[in-house]
This record gives structure tokens, sequence and C-alpha cells, in this order.
């Protein structure tokens, strides 16, 4: 079993005991009452070079990375860098999130937040939906094309965005089959763990024009966001760096200064 399948495997479990707890309609029902969510494309298309900044507590790769006791403080922190979106991981077993600490995250900042998760169900969606999410993940690798197309139009259907994240060329053409317009290359290798940045650089400028193009992974400075910047990046995803920083405000905030400054390669739309 990849590493991959097991997570996956791990998802089902844990929401076949939600689904259970809440049925599907009565969540999709309460989904209906939340406040809208926001426009997600064009707050990623703003100036420069944009930072998605990640509560990451834990990860396959790397294990513990840090406690992070108030998930809300730390967001609190990366808005205040200047972090243009937030991404809150909500798998428990593997990356020791939960929707707890999303809704603690939505109750204190208010830019807008990516649920990341391994999407596998409608459910997942509109559960997504009822914490206040604007962003909902899915992953290429993880989903059959049809399963991939009927996620997307029910996310957007719910008005949110979808960032559509992909690791090969292959995976690009099945995304933008699917009428995926944010799409995340992600440089870490589903199989092995490991992180090539030089994957962006190889997909993102095969991609449409008006494609918004995110680079996930690897950013431990601004020196990855310039290269990532060079290679098309509209916006990075950042991790790990930042929740072993020791001053998340401080670290966010020298990554949108290097996606702000006039020797930043722009986003090419
Ligand atoms: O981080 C992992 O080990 C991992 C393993 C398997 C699937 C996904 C994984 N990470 C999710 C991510 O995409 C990253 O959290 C995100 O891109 C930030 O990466 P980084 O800045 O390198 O922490």
């Amino acid at each position: 079993m990849t590493v991959l399948e097991s997570i996956i495997e791990g998802v089902r479990e844990d929401l076949a005991a939600r689904e259970a707890a809440l049925p599907f309609d009565v969540l999709r029902e309460k989904a209906t009452k939340v406040s809208p969510p926001q426009d997600v494309m064009s707050i990623l298309r703003g100036p420069g070079v944009g930072v998605i900044a990640e509560v990451k507590r834990r990860s396959p790769s790397k294990g513990q990375l840090a406690d992070i006791p108030e998930p809300a403080e730390l967001a609190a922190q990366y808005e205040l860098g200047g972090a243009r979106a937030i991404s809150v991981l909500t798998e428990g077993r593997r990356f020791g999130g939960s929707l707890e600490d999303f809704d603690a995250v939505r109750a204190a900042v208010g830019v807008p937040l990516l649920r990341k998760d391994f999407i596998v169900s409608p459910y997942q969606v509109h559960e997504a939906r009822l914490h206040g999410a604007d962003l909902v993940l899915l992953i290429v690798a993880a989903l059959e094309q049809n399963a991939l197309v009927s996620l997307l139009d029910r996310v957007e259907s719910l008005g949110m965005t979808a960032l559509v994240e992909v690791h090969t060329a292959e995976e690009a053409d099945r995304a933008l089959e699917a009428g995926a317009s944010v799409i995340g290359v992600n440089a870490r290798n589903l199989h092995t763990l490991e992180v090539d940045k030089d994957v962006f650089g190889r997909i993102a400028p095969g991609l449409p024009f008006d494609t918004i193009k995110i680079a996930e992974s690897g950013v431990s400075g601004p020196g990855d966001l310039m290269a990532y910047a060079g290679a098309g990046a509209d916006a990075v995803l950042v991790g790990e760096s930042l929740v072993t920083s020791g001053d998340p405000k401080v670290a966010v905030n020298k990554l949108v200064t290097a996606g702000s400054h006039p020797a930043c390669p722009r986003p090419s739309r």
C-alpha cells in the first residue's frame, strides 16, 4: 500500500464515523446557513507573489514539526505577517490536524482559508463549507477522473474555489480536463516523500496563461520563493519552515516582502 493509499484508508474510516454522527442531509442543510466564501481567485490574483501559510503540526515525511497548542494564535501571526491565505490541515492521523483547529483559525482571521485534507467524498466538501472554508484541496493522485470532476463541480457550486494539486504533467492534464482554474504543483513526491523543487518549473510553464499557479512544498526562505516566482508561481504554499521558525509573523513577512519586491519575477497573467 502506498503512503497516499494508507492515508486515505484512515480518512475514510474517520469520515464514516463523522457521517454516522451527523447525516449528510443535515450537514448539507446546516452548511447553507454559513456566510458565503470569499472571492479567492481575485485575492490570489493580487499583486506580486502571495504566500499561503500552513498550520501543520506533523507530517508523514518529517514526523512531529511543532506542537501548535493555539492554532488561532499561529494563524493570527500569519495574517499579521501578510499571508494572502491560510491553509489548515484537518487530517488527524498523519498530520495532527482537525476541524476544531479549522474552527479556531476561522474565528481568528479574515483571510481566505484552505481546508487541506484528503478529500474523497462530497460529505467533506459540504463539511468544509460548514466550517467556513473558502478553498478546498483536491489531490488528482487521490481521485479517479469522474470523482475529480464531480468534486470540483461541487466545490464550485458551493461558491468555493478548488486548489487542484498535481505532481506530474499527466496529472496536470487531468486537472485541466476537469476544469481546474487554480492548480497547485506539489514538489513532494507522494511515493518517496522527497521534495524536488524543480518539479514546479517542469510543469507550470505548460499550464494555460490564465491558470492560477501555486508552488507547494519546499519553501525554506525568500530564495525558494524567488525561484518559484521565476518559474511562474502566483503564490507559494508554505508549512514546515514557518511552523519551525520560532517567529511565524516575521518568517511569513520575509516571504511576503520578497514576493512583492521589484526584483521578484511577476506572475505573468
Ligand atoms: O508533508 C508531507 O510529508 C506530506 C506527505 C504526504 C502527503 C502530503 C504531505 N504534505 C502536504 C503538503 O502538501 C505540504 O504540507 C505543503 O505543501 C507545505 O509543504 P512544506 O512547506 O514543505 O511543509
